[in-house]
């Protein structure tokens, strides 16, 4: 089993590149297998294992899928096997999201349940009541989701109960093919979202008003191939802003998107960090003291819970009293007890974490327990005494591309080392035909 060792105590210098957003990338290829007609093209992939899981997923169903070069090919022109089962969606909860096009493109679509994870219950209710609204059957049975239509899918309109990414990313592909017009409102406005529908109008759909809470479709017949570059990853531009941050560095993280990034850039801001928005990226200098503040995850625009984590590791570094309010998972503190193997003081009480700062931190050996707390526990190593080893580094490996390399071109003393010791990258030889990394979400 692989490990990260980081030493801490370098301030961070230089430029980091950040790769396509892994949440925009998944469902973009998911939404590929609606085309009846052409190949798509996505380019801008990270080469993560979640998109290798997704890859598999296709294929698994006879589509034809290649991915080199950060780019994935899928041809999905044949008809296609409808099931993705249990062995992909607990490698990965996003695999849900193929539910939605096999439904409305071939009337039919099983895929294992989901169930609970790390971070919370995460149910798909929203989906299903998205497609029950459509017209479909959905039966939930003997571990897995069943949806069935006889006819084509009726557009409908919809109210989400809570503006969920997944749910709102499903309903949109199904409702693209729908007879029809549908309405989806208090949907998600994720920047995933609006990237969905750019691919989905480029395919031939007809999206209108994605990126604000109401989505309407007006459903097409058939919907073709396209080539689609993916946007950058706001959450890998955050991890790394909070590198520099925590480091009082001064660091240059090109390719970010600071539309993206509003509220992550204010709170930076409040905690006496220097930003920059520059024509090429975001460059972030860390104070000498960093300054305390509050945080409350929200759907987006609001604080994203994917920055939750990473926040934790800055506020343990400053000066005075932190709280986070956890509001869109309800079990999101698990990296909470492996912050305190390295000497942090912290209370959590119901959705809150009240962090008193500045910790004295101390290196330790600590697992990741999904794959932000990966990443948070990497970012406090960089700035505790001595050394910190980070294990179960399959779950960084779900979302982030050689995120130890990249801290070390940043001057970060760290390496990532197989159980023999010897340095490794999880990623060098991959066949890209193949599944990379056993993870689990
Ligand atoms: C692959 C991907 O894009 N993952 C992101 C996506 O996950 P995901 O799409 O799973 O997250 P959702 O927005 O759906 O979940 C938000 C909340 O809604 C609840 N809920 C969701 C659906 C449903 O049918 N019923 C229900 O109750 C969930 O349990 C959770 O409490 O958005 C999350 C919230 O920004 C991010 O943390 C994840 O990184
Ligand atoms: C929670 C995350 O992803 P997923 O929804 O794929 O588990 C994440 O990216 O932080």
């Amino acid at each position: 089993m692989d490990k990260i060792i980081v030493k801490g105590g370098e301030r961070l210098h230089g430029s980091v590149r950040v790769e396509g957003a892994k949440n925009a990338v998944l469902p973009v290829i998911t939404a590929s297998i609606l085309a009846s007609e052409g190949k798509s093209t996505i380019k801008d992939v990270p080469v993560l294992a979640d998109v290798y899981t997704i890859n598999e997923v296709l294929r698994n169903m006879n589509a034809n899928v290649h991915f080199e070069n950060n780019t994935v090919n899928v041809d999905a022109t044949n008809q296609l096997l409808t099931e993705a089962p249990f062995e992909y969606v607990r490698k990965m909860r996003a695999s849900v999201l193929v539910l939605g096009p096999l439904l409305a493109r071939f009337g039919h679509a099983k895929v294992a349940m989901p169930g609970g994870c790390a971070i919370g219950s995460r149910p798909i209710d929203l989906h299903l009541k998205g497609f029950e609204a459509m017209g479909a059957d959905v039966h939930v049975g003997n571990g897995y989701v069943e949806v069935e239509t006889a006819g084509r899918l009726q557009g409908a309109k919809i109210y989400l109960d809570m503006a969920s990414v997944g749910a709102t990313e499903n309903i949109m592909m199904a409702a693209s093919l729908a007879e029809g017009k549908t309405v989806i409102e208090n949907c998600a406005k994720e920047p995933e979202i609006v990237d969905l529908a750019n691919f989905l109008n480029k395919m031939g759909a007809k999206v209108v008003g994605a990126g604000t809470e109401t989505i309407r479709i007006e459903g097409v017949e058939e919907l073709h191939g396209a080539e689609h570059a993916i946007i950058p990853d706001r959450v890998e531009a955050g991890t790394f802003m909070v590198a520099g941050a925590i480091t009082g560095g001064d660091i240059l993280i090109e390719n970010a998107e600071s539309e993206h990034l509003r509220s992550v850039i204010s709170k930076l801001e409040e905690m006496d960090v220097t930003i920059f928005e520059q024509g090429e990226g975001i460059r972030v200098i860390g104070p000498d003291k960093l300054h305390s503040t509050d945080i409350k995850t929200l759907p987006h625009p609001g604080f994203p819970t994917d920055m939750q984590s990473q926040m934790m590791a800055l506020m343990l570094n400053a000066y005075g009293t932190s709280v986070i309010t956890e509001t869109v998972f309800e079990n999101r503190f698990m990296h909470v007890e492996e912050f305190r193997r390295m000497n942090a003081k912290m209370k959590i009480e119901g959705r809150n974490v009240i962090i008193e700062g500045p910790a004295d931190l101390q290196g330790a050996e600590v697992a990741a327990t999904d794959l932000r707390a990966a990443a948070a526990l990497i970012l406090a190593g960089l700035v505790a005494d001595g050394y910190t080893r980070v294990t179960e580094l399959k779950h960084l490996d779900r979302g982030y591309v050689d995120f130890a390399d990249k801290l070390a071109r940043l001057g970060a003393d760290i390496e990532r080392v197989d159980e023999d010791g010897n340095a490794v990258n999880p990623f060098v030889q991959i066949d890209h035909e193949d599944i990379a990394v056993e993870a689990e979400s």
